[in-house]
């Protein structure tokens, strides 16, 4: 018995940016059709004609919130946002690809500072780690160049992602503490994930079977 259409159908929020071209390796070693459109055009909602999927186009942090209200089935996204935003959304599977590790750094000759202000992109990480520390501190929170911070004396340590380690360097920062490794996730909306199971498990397992070869 074939299913109606709204319920296979399937919409895919996927990141732009920085992880978007990962992502779109991801999904074609995983099979799906990876179009033209939605690699190079502008659009930011495309359709894959006789695959019942459709693609969304969408900034990192706000994956989320698509899928957690259901405008996307499932989304794909890194775990600094999803410990971040805190959505209520099922996590399916790590992709193990877009590999960075969260940190707190600061001067190479840093020392405890008697009011600590942290700087980051990430305040609820931030917070949650120091809270965890048992250690008291202001969090500040900055959209970018987060390094800056402790150059001018805004904030004495940040809280921020590495991956080459090179704006650390050449801001003359070092990592002082490792708060956990951030890889990119498949995740579905709760209701999807009931009334759509067959079409979110097909996603999931194409992906399942991509995750050995993305590993390394
Ligand atoms: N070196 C890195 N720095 C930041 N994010 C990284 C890095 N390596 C992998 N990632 C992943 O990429 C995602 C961020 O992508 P991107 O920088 O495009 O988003 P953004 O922070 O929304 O962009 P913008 O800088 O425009 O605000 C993160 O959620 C993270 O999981
Ligand atoms: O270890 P690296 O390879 O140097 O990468 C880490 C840098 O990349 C990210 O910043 P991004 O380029 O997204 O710019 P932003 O400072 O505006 O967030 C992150 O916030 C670090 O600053």
């Amino acid at each position: 018995m074939s299913l109606p259409d709204n319920e296979r159908k399937l919409t895919i929020a996927m990141p732009k940016g920085r992880i978007f071209e990962e992502a779109i390796a991801f999904l074609q070693q995983a099979g799906l059709e990876v179009t033209r459109e939605l690699q190079d055009s502008r659009k930011l909602i495309i359709p894959v004609e006789n695959a019942s999927l459709e693609f969304i186009l969408a900034k990192p942090t706000d994956v989320p919130t698509y899928v957690e209200y259901g405008v996307a089935d499932v989304g794909v996204v890194g775990k600094d946002v999803l410990l971040e935003e805190e959505r209520d959304v099922y996590e399916l599977l790590n992709l193990e690809i877009g590999y960075c590790r969260m940190v707190v750094a600061g001067l190479g000759d840093w020392k405890p500072a008697e009011a600590p202000r942290v700087a980051t992109k990430y305040p609820r990480i931030a917070s949650r780690y120091f809270r965890e520390q048992g250690q008291q501190v202001e969090v500040i929170k900055l959209n970018g160049s987060v390094e800056l911070a402790p150059l001018i004396g805004l904030a004495d340590r940040i809280v921020d992602i590495v991956s080459t380690g090179r704006t650390l360097k050449e801001n003359g920062l070092v990592e002082l503490e490792h708060i956990c490794e951030i890889t990119t996730r498949l995740i579905a909306n709760r209701a999807s994930y009931r009334m759509k199971s067959e079409a979110v498990d097909d996603i999931a397992q194409k992906f399942l079977e991509v995750v050995p070869r993305s590993r390394g």
